[in-house]
């Protein structure tokens, strides 16, 4: 009798990755486990259209950090297609985007618990619940928002407890410009590549 094959399981990780850090990276860990995946893709956004408000570094760094950070583990991998495509960056056309690559495949896109409670404020929002499971991981120091439950397709959204860890791509950044060391708040690589691209310098 011939296998039935199952159907590939992806995981979306999108994100800004300003620098990436430790907790982008165990976040997306415990969700391929969890929902056992059978890869990661993170996707780092090419115009963060909600966060226009402040310097965000080029995409081309954002995208090599994002590459470096995620090489030693064999279920991730990174995709252009956020930076390559222009304008706003829509997660309803990464999901898009992402389909057509892998159209037999089912999507799970990833999420901290911030970005969740923003999310009916996205592009719209009601068809890309459409093109994915979505999952809303826990992070620390967002425990008090609240999520709009009643607004929310639950049937489309899995919230899971990831271990906390205190760190954001602000905090990485603010470290830098004051001379404080990130050591193993990101990969090694990434103290590197943002001391040899002198990132976050004068912020
Ligand atoms: N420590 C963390 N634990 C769990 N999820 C996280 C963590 N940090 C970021 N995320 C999630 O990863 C995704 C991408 O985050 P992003 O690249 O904006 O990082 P950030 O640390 O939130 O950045 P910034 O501080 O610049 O806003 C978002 O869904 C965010 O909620
Ligand atoms: O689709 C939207 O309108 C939208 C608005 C804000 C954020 N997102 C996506 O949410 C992910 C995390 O974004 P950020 O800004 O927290 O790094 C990333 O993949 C973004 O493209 C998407």
């Amino acid at each position: 009798m011939a296998a039935v094959e199952r159907i590939r399981r992806i995981g979306v990780m999108g994100g800004t990755f300003d620098p990436i850090h430790h907790g982008h990276l165990v976040a997306a860990s415990e969700v391929q486990a969890y929902f056992d995946l059978d890869e990661v893709i993170f996707v780092p956004t090419g115009q963060p259209w909600q966060k226009s408000d402040r310097k965000v570094s080029p995409a081309e760094d954002r995208y090599l950090m994002t590459v470096i950070a995620t090489a030693s583990n064999p279920r991730f991998s990174v995709s252009r297609v956020d930076i390559d495509r222009p304008g706003p960056t829509y997660t309803i056309d990464t999901l898009r985007d992402l389909s057509r690559l892998y159209p037999d495949a089912e999507l799970f896109f990833i999420t901290g618990a911030d970005a969740l409670a923003q999310i009916l404020t996205w592009r719209d929002v009601d068809e890309t619940f459409k093109l994915a499971q979505f999952v809303g991981c826990t992070r620390p120091g967002t425990e008090a928002l609240e999520l709009p439950l009643d607004q929310l397709p639950m049937d489309r959204i899995t919230l899971l407890e990831v271990p906390a860890l205190a760190i954001s791509s602000t905090e990485c950044r603010a470290r830098v410009a004051k001379g404080n060391p990130t050591w193993y708040l990101v990969p090694d690589g990434i103290v590197q590549y943002i001391a040899k691209r002198e990132l976050y310098t004068n912020r």
